[in-house]
């Protein structure tokens, strides 16, 4: 028998094994009867015994996925096989398998090769020697694939690549996959690092950012599962599509609680905002379908965005703020009836004495329920009942008009007032940029847009921001772990904001400066964020091996990167070759039949998911109506999408940030369409292809696009 047969033949007979000593659990477990009574302590117990029959129920589909000889220091080595959930034996003893967020699980993902391993257990490090790392394919209790991924024994002792490469062969469905049986080093640190810090990952495209977030979701529940709740964590994420293509991986990994949301609803919720303004279909083709509506980059805090997302609007709010708490008192006694006065100076003394501690609106709502027990007591010093009748009627008028005189202490109505002060200085500061630390033309903007009662996405930060400081912050509005996805499209501000709703600086901040596609908002370096925090709470890590495209896919998104925007922030390919990238030249009057040539040609291989990304939503729209026309079945996506469904999809560029797509083709290559600043855009829609990527174009491809001649796999 060679090493492999033999290498199988031990891993069917350990299967089985595991198999049945998992099937006899779960058959003691069936024969207890499920208990519905009302008794407190038996309704835990029957719950306990219900998660656990699932969790077998998971296991013996897929028990485990990989093999680990693991020789502790002055031990004895042992296999120890590692699996998406633990189980221990029948007598709940030594584990069968290992759930993969164990501490020493974490071998099977640091292991690199040498001589030895360690891995952080709770009593310290552990030292010792790996002999074995084997990744084990089981599908419905059946032994697929076994793999030696290093070998002490075998001539070649690094660790391969060769079951890494295998699974990124395959072709894709419409859902984001769990990676747990080939997490790589570089990704593992990430998933491991301890809660209470603010990690910031800059990430290439395809480098694994989004799949890392949620395994780390995954490990803080199981490491932390006494401080943390699923439910109050949450995933931030651009848009509803997207969380419908990462929602099913949720409960696979056993976290199908947590919250997913995009920073627009969940603002919307907190400031009880009717609808979230969120970056819509209209606003969107404002920034994308035209060039010169997109402002001008180079002036960076002219942008809206860029400006009401920066730290320094927050000064600008604190300052406002400041004016109003000073001015909350009305400048007048309360006189609840002539001839009775609370002194103006008794109610500032209660406002800014003893209930200085409170955020602004509860010190306004307990100074004047003190001014209402202050005129009862007045009241009972009435000579008679009629006049006691009479005062009462006359003091409830005057409290109520009183309060109004008192500002609203709102935040959209605080943000008016702030625009509307503004505003009227900027008439009378001719010749100055700036009133009151904003842009004048900002000003009129948002003092447009306030009037017509419209609250733009941009606005949310600091309407957040205002609500934080002026209300408390309650304990079911805060969170244990927070997610952004995307993260070069948010703001300081918000990541500020947010960190206010968050206990411990728990966070999760992912992006790719590369595909910083909405720049008019976006941050354009991490140190904008890591500045947010006390250098002991936050972590930076860098990925930069892209596990998505083949080398010849991610090579050409590499060259319109480099000529384009002149980065540093290159994806390195794992090494897995396919077809060239596919150049085809075609003329605006036949493109659309080109295109549908190439969608045939496409169709006749294996993939699953296609995509065909415009340039705009209205070409979207016109393909889709072609192609329709033409049979081939085809889905539009638009800005307000809710759902993904796979098959062949028909989007703008800019709408297929953070998927992936088996075959991708991208139309309209061409100077007209992807001009000078396009070249990040250009690069998300070539990321988003696994395995094959065409681009038609006309006659003048943009500059930063290689040519067909050129040597970075292309061909015509
Ligand atoms: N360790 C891994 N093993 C197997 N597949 C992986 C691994 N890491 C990432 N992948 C795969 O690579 C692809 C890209 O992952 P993901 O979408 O999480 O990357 P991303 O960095 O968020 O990408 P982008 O920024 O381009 O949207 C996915 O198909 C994912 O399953």
């Amino acid at each position: 028998m060679d090493h492999f047969q033999s290498a199988y033949q031990e891993e069917k007979e350990r299967l089985d094994r595991t198999l049945r000593d998992i099937d006899n659990q779960l058959r003691a477990l069936r024969s207890i009867p499920v208990y519905t009574g009302h008794d407190f302590t038996e309704q835990v117990l029957e719950a306990g015994r219900e998660s656990h029959r699932q969790q077998l129920e998971r296991s013996i589909r897929e028990p485990y996925f990989g093999r680990l000889d693991f020789e502790e220091q002055g031990k004895e080595a042992q296999p120890l096989y590692i699996g998406k959930v633990g189980v221990g034996d029948q007598d709940g003893g030594k584990p069968v398998v290992i759930d993969w967020r164990a501490p020493v699980a974490s071998l099977f993902y640091s292991f690199t090769g040498g001589d030895s391993a360690a891995y952080e257990a709770p009593e310290g490090l552990i030292e010792g020697l790996v002999y074995l790392k084997r990744n084990i394919v089981i599908r419905k209790g059946i032994l697929e694939r076994v793999v030696d991924t290093y070998n002490k024994d075998s001539e070649g002792p690094a660790v391969s690549d060769e079951f890494l490469v295998y699974r990124l062969g395959e072709n894709k469905d419409n859902r984001l996959r769990d990676i747990v049986s080939t997490i790589q080093a570089e990704q593992d640190l990430i998933i491991r690092a301890a809660r209470n810090t603010a990690l910031i990952i800059q990430g290439v495209a395809g480098s694994g950012k989004t799949t890392v977030a949620l395994h780390r979701l995954a490990f803080l529940l199981y490491q932390y599962k006494e401080q943390i709740k699923a439910e109050r964590m949450v995933i931030f994420a651009p848009n509803h599509m997207f969380i419908d293509y990462i929602s099913e991986v949720l409960p696979e990994l056993g976290v199908g609680d947590i919250q997913q949301s995009t920073f627009g609803d969940w603002a919307a919720r907190v400031l009880g905002l009717d609808q979230a303004p969120t970056d819509g279909p209209e606003s969107l083709a404002r920034w994308f379908d035209g060039g010169d509506k997109r402002g001008d980059a180079s002036k960076d805090m002219e942008l809206p965005g860029r400006f009401k997302g920066a730290i320094a609007f927050k000064s600008v709010l604190d300052g406002y703020l400041e004016e109003v708490e000073s001015g909350c008192v009305p400048e007048l006694d309360f006189e609840p009836w002539d001839g009775t006065k609370l002194s103006r100076q008794t109610i500032v003394e209660w406002f800014e004495g003893e209930y200085r501690h409170y955020p602004v609106a509860r010190r306004k709502e307990r100074v004047l329920a003190r001014i209402h027990r202050w005129a009862e007591m007045e009241l009972k010093k009435s000579p008679s009942a009629a006049a006691l009748k009479e005062r009462k009627k006359k003091a409830q008028q005057r409290e109520k008009a009183y309060a109004k005189k008192w500002p609203e202490l709102e935040a959209v109505a605080l943000y008016k007032g702030l625009f509307h002060s503004v505003s009227a200085k900027a008439k009378t500061s001719s010749g100055h940029d700036l009133v009151f630390g904003i842009p004048k033309e900002i000003v009129k903007e948002t003092q447009t847009y306030l009037k017509k009662g419209i609250i733009q996405e941009e606005d949310l930060a600091a309407l957040l921001y205002l609500y934080s400081r002026i209300h408390e912050i309650e304990g079911n509005m805060t969170f244990d772990h927070v997610v952004i996805d995307e993260a070069q499209d948010f703001s300081p501000l918000q990541v500020a904001v947010l960190d206010r709703f968050v206990r411990g600086h728990s966070f999760s901040i992912l992006g790719d400066l590369s595909q910083g596609i909405h720049y008019y908002k976006g941050v354009r370096s991490w140190n904008e964020m890591q500045a947010l925090f006390a250098p002991e709470e936050t972590a930076y890590f860098a990925l930069t091996r892209s596990y998505r495209s083949t080398m010849e896919i991610i090579d050409f998104a590499n060259e319109i990167l480099k000529r384009g925007v002149g980065t540093e922030l290159l994806a390195v390919p794992v090494f897995r070759s396919g077809e060239p990238v596919r150049l085809k030249p075609a003329a605006e009057e036949v493109r659309l039949a080109a295109i549908s040539d190439v969608l045939k040609q496409v169709l006749s291989g294996s993939h699953r998911t296609i995509a065909l990304l415009t340039r705009t939503m209205e070409e979207a729209e016109q393909l889709h109506a072609y192609l329709n026309e033409a049979g081939m079945g085809a889905n539009l996506i638009g800005g307000d999408q809710r759902r993904y469904t796979g098959g062949i999809s028909v989007l703008p560029v800019y709408l297929s940030k953070g998927l992936e797509f088996d075959a991708v083709i991208v139309t309209d290559v061409d100077r007209e369409h992807y001009g000078p600043g396009d070249a990040r855009l250009l690069y998300v829609g070539c990321t988003r292809a696994l395995h094959e990527l065409w681009l038609l174009h006309g006659q003048d491809l943009p500059v930063y696009v290689p040519g067909p001649q050129e040597d970075t796999g292309t061909a015509v």
